[in-house]
């Protein structure tokens, strides 16, 4: 398929749609209008249009979209038809908890390894996901052609494991730790973080109560 080039914002979107776009069609919904999608997905109408104008004339005018033809088109662009295997790195209170999470329930990504330093735990299998020596690491993600991986070791281990991880030829890192982490210009990195996330929610509620 054409790779399209689309702004970051579109981007991020495209999984809340494809969500929806999915419940609509297990309810045998054919059609679905932008109105209707922007008060399920909580984004206006306009970047809506934007947004599938950049795929192309997806939808008709007074008709709306076609919930078939969004879904197939969703499902290659976010890649839904191939399963992702990523790996996680640092199997502690965090990393266990994500292990557990079944994310191939809603997304085609599966955790298939896991990496650790402690004996107690490498060599088990935890949540049905087998947890190798952090000496593994390079081999396994390149006999199971991982490139992405889960970053939940404390922060004091953060800049080394992902040193290891960018030798072991990852491109994207999901890092939960507290760490702006360096790596090379090709390695995509996302930063999770509770406390910001709940700082901008506390503000939001603020500056609402003073609207
Ligand atoms: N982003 C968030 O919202 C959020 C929330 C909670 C915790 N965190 C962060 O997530 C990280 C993990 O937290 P936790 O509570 O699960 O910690 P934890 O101590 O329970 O677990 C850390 C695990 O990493 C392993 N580890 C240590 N050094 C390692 C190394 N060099 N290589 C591989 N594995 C190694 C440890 O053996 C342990 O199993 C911390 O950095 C914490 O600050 C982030």
């Amino acid at each position: 398929m054409e790779k399209i080039k689309i702004p970051k914002a579109t981007a991020k979107r495209l999984p809340l749609y494809y969500r929806y776009l999915l419940i609509l069609n297990e309810e045998g919904k054919d059609k679905v209008s932008s109105t209707e999608l922007s008060e399920a997905v909580q984004v206006d109408s306009a970047s809506i249009r934007r947004d599938f104008s950049y795929f192309g004339a997806l939808g008709k005018r007074g008709y709306g979209y076609d919930v078939k033809n969004l879904l197939t088109f969703f499902k290659k662009i976010l890649n839904q038809d191939t399963l992702t295997n990523v790996a996680l790195i640092g199997v502690g209170n965090l990393g266990r908890a994500l292990l557990n999470y079944n994310f191939k329930r809603s997304n085609n990504i599966r955790i298939s390894c896991a990496f650790d330093i402690n004996k107690k735990i490498t060599g088990r299998i935890l949540s049905g996901v087998p947890v190798y020596d952090m000496d593994d690491l390079k081999q396994q993600l390149s006999d199971q052609q991982i490139t992405i991986a889960i970053l939940t070791v404390p922060s004091t281990a953060a800049q080394k494991t992902t040193d290891e991880m960018v030798d072991a030829g990852v491109k994207g890192i999901m890092n939960f730790t507290p760490i702006r982490l360096s790596a090379p210009a090709d390695v995509r990195i996302q930063n999770v973080d509770l406390a910001t996330e709940l700082q901008t929610l506390i503000y939001f509620l603020d500056s609402d109560k003073e609207n």
